[in-house]
């Protein structure tokens, strides 16, 4: 697979304080990486330095191969939404596309933001969500091989969500690469390929969902019942043990196992639920046990 983001040693600090300690990855071609991380952990820092908008104290990044022109080939979307008076959508994304050698078509722009009817409408008057469609069209104006996009859900209604991320899988289809943050966990589940965790100014998770939930549980299993908690607490497949009032709650790597365990006690547990565990209880978990990853 062709590498086309790769950064070694990376380094960056604000002042005396540290926000990014030695990442190194690299990105391959036709993927969507969703870097999550709580707030202030550096994604946006991050994405700032390999946009080559902040510099970092050490380190490299190589995007494109650094090859000529290679900011063209790349589309972003940034956290905050631009907003010029007097200026109509149709306008801007007109003036953005003479930037570029081979843009998408206008047509394309209008239908993959899905702004048709707000093309004559002056920017500053769009609403919240309006405003991250067309910060999104204009990342894809230049028709760009790698996006991205930082919190570019943020105050879009469902429709709007689903059908974004609609368009953000169609894109990997046709081999674009997207890196992607967002604090909207359930929402990056379903499309990521790839999951980054910063924490601690480091990279200490890399790799799919599946391998997020064999590192921390798969399943989420929970029960009410009048059992004694003992009977559970000390089962070593069970992870992040809960029991509130009656009401059980625990994640585990091994559902089977326990369900075979819970078995016997059948008659006196109510309201069974076993679900795979979400994305979003996933980075709970990890987080809590921050401080073990390296
Ligand atoms: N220009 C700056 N000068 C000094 N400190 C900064 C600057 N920009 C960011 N920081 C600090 O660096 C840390 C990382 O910030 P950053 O915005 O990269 O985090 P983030 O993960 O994107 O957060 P969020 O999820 O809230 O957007 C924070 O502690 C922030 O206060």
């Amino acid at each position: 697979m062709t590498s086309i983001v790769t950064v070694e040693h990376l380094n960056k600090n604000y002042g005396k304080k540290e926000i990014l300690h030695n990442i190194n990855f690299t990105v391959n071609k036709s993927q969507i990486i969703a870097l999550i991380g709580e707030n202030g952990a550096g994604k946006t820092t991050l994405i700032n330095i390999l946009l080559d908008l902040i510099s970092s104290n050490s380190g490299t990044v190589n995007i494109l191969d650094n090859e000529k022109n290679f900011k063209e080939r790349i589309g972003v979307m940034m956290q905050q939404n631009i907003s010029i008076t007097r200026i109509t959508v149709k306008e801007i994304l007109k003036l953005t596309q003479s930037y570029y050698q081979s843009p998408l078509a206008y047509e394309k722009i209008i239908e993959l933001s899905d702004l048709y009817d707000l093309e004559d409408s002056k920017m500053d008057k769009l609403s919240g969500g309006q405003k991250r469609r067309l910060s999104f069209a204009l990342a894809i104006a230049g028709n760009p091989d790698l996006l991205f996009l930082d919190e570019p859900t943020a105050g879009m209604d469902s429709q709007s969500r689903t059908k974004f991320w609609q368009t953000i899988t169609d894109l990997k289809e046709q081999h674009k690469t997207v890196f992607v943050t967002s604090h909207y966990l359930e929402e990056l589940e379903t499309i990521a390929d790839r999951i980054m965790i910063l924490q601690n100014k480091s990279i200490s998770f890399d790799g799919s969902i599946a391998q997020l939930r064999v590192l921390e549980g798969e399943s989420m299993i929970e029960f009410d019942s009048k059992l004694l908690p003992n009977l559970f607490k000390d089962m070593p497949e069970i992870i992040d043990f809960k029991k509130v009032g009656d009401h059980y709650k625990f994640t585990t790597k091994n559902a089977e196992l326990i369900i075979g365990q819970l078995t016997p006690y059948l008659n006196a547990i109510n309201n069974l639920k076993v679900q795979q565990n979400s994305l979003d209880s996933l980075f709970v978990n990890f987080n809590k046990e921050g401080a073990t990853h390296e």
